[in-house]
């Protein structure tokens, strides 16, 4: 692509980068095809050109519909750097259409941060840090200049001017640079102890707490330090709190939570927790048309389950009367009205769409009498559904489409599941959610990005009740591709028996990945580690596999099993050997404990593991050859086999190499004995196997949608897989652990084959277990593979 050379040096990419990027087949033809977008062929200033560069390095596909817009955002002028790129592309990636307010919110369009402003702020951060910087010096300086990067109003600013701030500021508390300075050269240590060192390294866990010590969250509020439009408001509120952060996670009931809700429940415990203070679980519940009792009990078990205890657990349904109360006064004070548009006419009215302007309706204007009055009769069930509505006299003016005249209260006749036929007139969400947040006196009303143009409606309304008023603060959904997400659409899936229940272990509601044996503690260190930031988070659900495996590889116990049995027969050892050998629980890891299992003249391979074949690559078994079976002091050589009638291998024979010198074998393979005086092999009587659900990374994108895009792989159930006896110990010492109420926190590494759980169809006497008779207590045992054991589950998957 040597003709495109030419055409990049005119944007600005020197000789020598134009040739490189010509070379690149990947990024050659999205440059082109961006600078033809820009419709700088001829050239272009410099500065567009280097910008133009990043957007064609650095765009994904799933940005890439939005491409153009991004050209011209940064044509335009509103893109000036690469940092502000990158976060449009973060903000386009996935999206149906653009919102371009939020856009340039999120990218920081016209945001202008002075180096005055920037000089304020690296004074402030060095004098909160002076002690650390004057005991640490300039090892400081490097993760310090990360964390100032990170402050919140610097998000836009020159990362030269900043760099060049502290710079100065450290030259001029700590002078310059002397022999404290020098990076100390680290003593050679022997061999054995460095490799400690390191392992002590890597294990230590980085505090996921951080991100409310530092960062955005860091710099929020202080309670106490939220306007209001009366100061006796915060005198009073602050009464109440005794100057304590609260919070509250705040679900709609119509449905099981998903893993972006723990998040949610991430952000809102956490926050409140590292702040000393506390957090309600607040039920949403306006809507009784979706509510049903099981999700309510599924939401408070969830967040228990995550490790999170609210101090109070409320719902929007308790203050129905005083929400209602505080509607009278909003009329009275001329600032509501009923309405009996159509939901088309009020559609019609809020303009916008096709550039059209907001109109007022008839209706608005109506004399506060009439509007109490028909307010009354609507409470008194004398409309139908649909009929009328009380609508809030926001603002006609405004551009933000979720501030205008909302509407605040509507008619249902469905029961509602707390105050059954009590009421016909429901709430809205923009209604009641600040009042509710008023009322309980939360002092960070934490939400996702969505909810940022909310926020204006949200402020209206507690100032025009002159109530309390919170202050809301928004933070990046977190998304996670190859999966389904909302409710609404799992539920669709559960109707049309897609997947078994809202627990399908293939699902990511968080009943499904538990039951899927994924620990709480890995699903909170993925959210946390994250990070929380107004950015969406978009993440494949690979990463969050390979978290979970990292939790497990440091928590399961291992046991030997063996899903395809393949019988092998010790030749040489007598009919009635048995030897006990003991097994880690975890290798190298005592506290884990450890397990007994028979070795005995008959014993079952995986049959991956055996191969008539032999070739130079592979070290497993086969005709002739020696290999190690785990745990056991000599390897054993094949020395015939027997097939069946179709040919098929079924018993291998070997010999045990004891008599021979011993030499190291290649590999190790996993094994059971067959040793019935010692309940062993132990059956497996269901072994359910997950693949991802979906068949794409994005199935809603899929051809026929998400419906379609169903993997009909996504189960398979193994039946016939053996374990060994440490089963009964492990069992007996998780029962007497954890009571053994909750199945799937029984968790294991099946060595060489992956992770798994028990699952709740498993039939358990737990007072057997009790009294010490394992064995006859697990009588049906179905485990399910929460991940395999590595993401190139190479022969596990
Ligand atoms: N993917 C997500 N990432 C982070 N927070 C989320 C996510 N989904 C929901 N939340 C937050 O969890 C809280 C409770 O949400 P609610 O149950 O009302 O969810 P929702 O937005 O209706 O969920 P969905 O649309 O996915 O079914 C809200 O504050 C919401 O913003
Ligand atoms: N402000 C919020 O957190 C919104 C919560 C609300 N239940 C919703 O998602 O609709």
């Amino acid at each position: 692509m040597d003709e495109l050379i030419p055409v990049f040096v005119k944007i600005g990419l020197s000789e020598q980068k134009a040739k490189e990027t010509a070379k690149n087949k990947k990024l050659a033809p999205m440059l082109a095809t961006v600078i033809d977008d820009a419709q700088v062929g001829d050239g272009c200033d410099k500065d567009i050109g280097i910008l133009l560069y990043h957007l064609a390095s650095t765009i994904t596909k799933d940005a890439a519909p939005h491409r153009a817009y991004l050209v011209n955002k940064i044509t335009n002028g509103d893109l000036k750097s690469n940092d502000q790129i990158t976060a449009g592309i973060k903000f386009v990636d996935d999206l149906p259409s653009i919102d371009e307010k939020a856009f340039d919110e999120a990218t920081g369009v016209g945001v202008v941060v002075t180096a005055e402003q920037v000089k304020d702020l690296v004074t402030g951060f060095i004098n909160d840090n002076k002690d650390n910087i004057s005991a640490n010096r300039y090892k400081t300086l490097g993760p310090n200049l990360a964390a100032v990067r990170k402050l919140e109003a610097l998000r836009w600013a020159d990362g030269g001017v900043i760099k060049k701030e502290l710079d100065d500021q450290y030259l001029a508390l700590l002078g310059p640079r002397d022999e404290r300075d020098v990076p100390q050269k680290k003593k050679k240590e022997p061999k054995a102890a460095k490799k400690e060192a390191v392992q002590v390294e890597a294990a230590r866990p980085v505090d996921p707490m951080r991100m409310f010590y530092e960062g955005e969250l860091a710099r929020l509020h202080k309670p106490g330090g939220n306007k209001q439009i009366k100061p006796e408001l915060m005198d009073e509120h602050l009464k109440t709190t005794g100057g304590k952060v609260m919070t509250r996670f705040p679900p709609e009931p119509n449905g099981y939570l998903h893993i972006g809700h723990a998040k949610a429940i991430n952000v809102n415990f956490g926050y409140a927790k590292a702040h000393n203070g506390v957090t309600y679980l607040r039920y949403d519940d306006t809507n009784p048309e979706a509510e049903e009792e099981k999700y309510f009990t599924s939401i408070i078990d969830t967040v228990r389950w995550l490790g999170f205890e609210p101090w109070k657990v409320t719902y929007s349904s308790d203050y129905f009367q005083q929400l209602y109360e505080l509607a009278l006064q909003l009329i009275r004070k001329g600032l509501a009205y009923t309405c009996q548009c159509t939901g088309e006419e009020i559609h019609a009215h809020r303009g916008g769409d096709d550039g059209g302007a907001r109109t007022a309706c008839v209706h608005r204007d109506r004399p506060v009498e009439e509007t109490l009055d028909q307010f009354e009769k609507m409470k008194q069930g004398r409309y139908k559904e649909g009929e009328v509505t009380l609508r809030m006299k926001m603002d006609l003016e405004n551009g933000n489409p979720q501030f205008w005249d909302l509407i605040a209260y509507r008619v249902l006749y469905t029961p509602h599941h707390r105050t059954g036929s009590d009421w016909c007139i429901y709430p809205t969400y923009d209604y009641t959610h600040c009042l509710v947040d008023s009322f309980e006196n939360i002092t960070h009303s934490l939400c996702t990005t969505e909810f940022i143009q909310s926020r204006e409606s949200y402020y209206w309304l507690v100032d025009a009740l002159e109530v309390y008023k919170p202050v809301q603060w928004e933070y990046g959904r977190l998304n996670v591709t190859g999966t389904i997400m909302s409710k609404r659409k799992i539920l669709k899936m559960v109707t049309n028996k897609l997947v078994n229940d809202w627990d399908d272990p293939r699902l990511f509601t968080l009943v499904g990945i538990r039951r899927r044996g994924v620990p709480p503690e890995a699903i909170n260190n993925f959210v946390l580690e994250l990070g929380v930031t107004t950015n969406k988070t978009v993440i494949n659900t690979t990463r969050f596999d390979a978290k979970v495996r990292e939790h497990l590889d440091n928590t399961a116990p291992r046991l030997m099993t063996v899903l395809e049995p393949l019988k092998v027969v010790l030749k040489n050892l007598a009919d009635d050997f048995v030897e006990d050998i003991v097994v880690p629980n975890k290798p190298r890891d005592a506290a884990m404990g450890e397990h007994t299992v028979p070795f005995t003249k008959v014993l079952y391979i995986d049959r991956a593991d055996f191969r008539e074949q032999d070739s130079k690559d592979y070290y497993r078994m086969a005709p002739g050859k020696s290999v190690g079976l785990l745990h056991v002091k000599h390897p054993v050589r094949c020395v015939d086999i027997e097939k069946d009638s179709q040919g098929n291998v079924v018993t291998v024979i070997c010999e045990y190499e004891n008599d021979v010198a011993f030499k190291k074998p290649k590999t190790y393979i996993h094994w059971i004995a067959d040793c019935p005086a010692r309940g062993s092999p132990v059956k497996l009587d269901e072994v359910r196997v997950y693949e991802p659900l979906f068949k794409h990374e994005n199935p809603e994108k899929a051809e026929g949608g998400y419906l379609n895009d169903l993997n009909e792989l996504s189960l398979s159930v193994v039946k016939g897989g053996l374990a060994t006896v440490g089963i009964y110990d492990q069992v007996a010492d998780w029962v007497n652990k954890t009571g053994g109420k909750d199945k799937e926190s029984m968790r294991w590494q099946f060595v060489r084959t992956g992770y798994f759980c028990l699952d709740k169809d498993t039939d358990l006497d737990l007072d057997l277990v009790k009294k010490g008779n394992v064995k006859e207590a697990l009588r049906h045992i179905v485990v399910n593979r929460t991940v395999t054991l590595k993401e190139d589950a190479g022969k596990s998957s």
